[in-house]
């Protein structure tokens, strides 16, 4: 099937209780290995795209790759969408060059200019069949080279929610409850430590999400910064020459909870870039002799496929939902 857009996947995950994994693409293997273990399991997938993708990879080689991924691919739906627009311009050039869906991220900006900018972009996104997912509230940590502290963000409000989506006619909305962007979510002082000494984050604000649901009933929620920063390839980065000391990330018992709420999309980058890089250390680190790059990014490619298959099977719930 040719590419989609995210609305029918957002209506059945919304009404079956599971959300739709959103993967970060930048290169040839990430696309492989996500869009594999979508294959193998029947899910449901969104393909995302950044402002920093497109800048590294350029925008038609991400387009041309995931376009041969649908090709690979024929029985899953699969989405391609905008991650982070900053602006109407790159939304419209990612409209006009074949993705399915765009998110324009105006959440920095004041209520009403986010409502301004937002609109402009529904309009010329629904005009070319493409869907908008629109952001309120402010996540922590890096995007696009922009470091948000914690103490910078500022959760969702529920009684914005409303206004925000009737006026701007945006089809799913992201919402800040105590998510945030990279490795490194929490600082040491925002958690407390378990009997293993690994760091626990505070708990998500379902209460937000909670109301946020009440207000839109039956319309998708969005949640970025949702990765879990898994400890095993934290730990074989860090016994393969990196440091990353106390890098934390969302519980997935917390993800899964969201996901049978009335959250329809959950974006996941960074637990992508840790097993590639752990997987790439190790090997490295194991082979100082090799030098031919298929050798690591063939097993990088597969951890990348073992996590995703995980991340739909045991968190997402989208497994056999195509
Ligand atoms: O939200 C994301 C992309 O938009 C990714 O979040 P993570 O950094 O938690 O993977
Ligand atoms: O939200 C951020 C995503 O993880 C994309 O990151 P990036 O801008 O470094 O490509
Ligand atoms: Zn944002
Ligand atoms: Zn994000």
């Amino acid at each position: 099937m040719p590419l989609v857009t995210t609305t029918e996947m957002f209506k059945k995950a919304y009404d079956g209780g599971y959300a739709i994994g959103a993967f970060n693409v930048n290169n040839m293997e990430i696309v492989q290995g996500i869009t594999e273990a979508a294959r193998e399991v029947n899910a449901p997938l969104i393909l995302q795209v950044s402002k920093g993708a497109r800048a590294y990879a350029n925008h038609t080689y991400l387009v041309k790759l995931v376009e041969a991924a649908v090709i690979e691919c024929p029985n899953i739906p699969i989405a391609l969408h905008l991650d982070h627009g900053p602006d109407f311009e790159t939304c419209k050039s990612c409209i006009d060059g074949g993705f399915t869906s765009v998110m324009i991220d105006a959440s920095s900006k004041p209520f009403e200019e986010n409502i301004e900018i937002t609109k402009k972009v529904v309009e010329y996104a629904h005009d070319h069949g493409v869907v908008v997912e629109a952001e309120l509230g402010t996540l922590a940590g890096i995007e696009d080279d922009v470091k948000v502290a914690a103490h910078a963000a500022s959760y969702t409000r529920p009684e914005e929610v409303e206004e925000f989506v009737a006026k701007t006619g945006c089809d799913s909305l992201a919402i800040a409850i105590g998510t945030s962007h990279g490795a490194y979510k929490f600082t040491a002082d925002q958690c407390t430590r378990n009997e293993k000494g690994i760091l626990v984050p505070p708990p998500l604000r379902f209460d937000v999400l909670e109301e946020v649901s009440k207000r839109l009933p039956g319309f998708p929620i969005v949640l970025h910064g949702s990765s879990s920063v898994p400890q095993n390839y934290v730990k074989m980065i860090n016994e393969n020459g990196g440091k990353m000391p106390d890098a934390v990330g969302i519980p997935e018992e917390q993800l899964r909870k969201a996901a049978s709420m009335s959250v329809c999309k959950i974006n996941i980058d960074s637990d992508l870039r840790l097993a590639m890089t752990g997987t790439i250390r190790q090997f490295f680190n194991e082979h100082p002799d090799k030098f031919d790059p298929r050798e690591y990014l063939k097993p990088a490619r597969a951890n990348i496929k073992e996590l995703v298959k995980h991340k739909i099977i045991d968190v997402l719930g989208c497994d056999n939902k195509a």
